[in-house]
């Protein structure tokens, strides 16, 4: 008789080591709630947790959202409930009434992140577990790329974030969507295909069936790994500004009247990149806005190409060159 364990699918052996890693990075007592649509993705990341939580002696919880903006959505929930249960996992499915701020898609995520938000807060200590992979990364940093957004997007999702004050964390950055299917199918479960996934009025739709297969058949395989690659190295670097940021502040800005005042010497002192940045991040401290590039350098202008121009007239400020200063107040 062959006394060897069936051996381990290679799908499922991934996920369970991305599963295990970042358990392992996160405060020992802290239950795991696991964000579960139903889909391959977080289908396949509940299976790993129900195996390695109770091996790291965590609780774990699988919470299903149903926003009911789909005649089958009970029962979609239903069935994942089922699915998880059998897994040997607890199971809250929350119904949440969706608004329509920001459009149906956005006023879906918030309610959605609010109703695990609150699911997690009510087992705290506990960590919220999505199952975004690298294939989202790689979609995410390519729709941030078409729309040159610069680093803020291009960095993608981050594995650990903060959902006000409980830890969002994304165990499958590493892994590819195709791995979360094969997983599903060598633990037999079935999961759902959400069909806004295939709705190709969506950008991010048309980017994953026609965008990056047609990059990888054209460019070489590897994209979608590169793209995630990117992400990462552009989510460290972004940290690094945000330091070197955060201290230059502290010496260069002071108050004016109705807004502050940064020294001119001291932005021309520093690099474009920093200095596009301080320009950016006191107009969003202080007035809450958002500049764009160009607006950004046309600020950059009053310091580095100073001609007598009158005051740049911004979303909720004005800049302007006094004397030493650039002065941004409110208008
Ligand atoms: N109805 C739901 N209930 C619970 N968790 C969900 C639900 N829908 C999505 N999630 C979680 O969010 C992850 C990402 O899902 P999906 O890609 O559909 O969302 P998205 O809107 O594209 O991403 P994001 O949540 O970042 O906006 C899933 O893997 C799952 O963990």
């Amino acid at each position: 008789m062959d006394e060897r364990r069936p051996s381990l699918h290679p799908a499922v052996a991934e996920i369970r080591r991305a599963v295990r890693a970042a358990l392992a990075d996160l405060d020992p007592k802290a239950t795991v709630v696991v964000a579960l649509s139903g889909g391959a993705d977080s289908l396949a990341l509940a299976a790993a947790v129900a195996f390695e939580a109770p091996r790291a002696r965590r609780d774990a919880l699988a919470v299903i959202v149903d926003h009911g903006l789909q005649e089958a959505s009970a029962a979609v929930a239903a069935s994942a409930a089922e699915t998880a249960r059998g897994l040997g996992l607890a199971v809250r499915v929350v119904r949440v009434d969706v608004g329509d701020e920001g459009g149906p898609e956005a006023a879906a995520r918030s309610a959605r992140y609010g109703a695990l938000r609150t699911e997690a807060a009510e087992r705290a200590p506990a960590v919220i577990v999505t199952g975004h992979t690298l294939d989202d990364q790689a979609e995410t940093v390519l729709l941030g790329l078409a729309r040159g957004s610069g680093a803020a997007s291009l960095q993608g999702m981050a594995a650990v974030s903060d959902l006000d004050g409980i830890p969002l964390v994304r165990p499958l950055l590493d892994v590819r969507r195709e791995t979360t299917r094969a997983a599903c199918t060598a633990q037999g479960l079935s999961w759902w295909d959400d069909p806004h996934n295939t709705d190709d009025r969506f950008a991010r739709v048309r980017v994953r069936e026609r965008v990056l297969p047609a990059l990888e058949a054209e460019i070489g395989p590897g994209i979608a790994e590169a793209l995630a690659r990117t992400a990462t190295q552009l989510r460290e670097d972004a940290a690094a500004f945000d330091e070197m940021i955060a201290e230059t502040i502290e010496d260069i800005v002071e108050p004016a009247e109705a807004g502050i005042a940064v020294s001119v010497a001291a932005l021309a002192a520093n690099p474009a990149a920093l200095r596009h940045r301080i320009i950016r991040h006191v107009v969003a401290a202080e007035f809450h806005q958002s500049l764009t590039r160009a607006q950004t350098l046309e600020v950059a202008r009053l310091v580095t190409h100073w001609t007598g121009q009158g005051p740049i007239d911004l979303p909720g400020c004005r800049a302007a060159r006094v004397g030493g200063r650039i002065e941004i107040t409110a208008r």
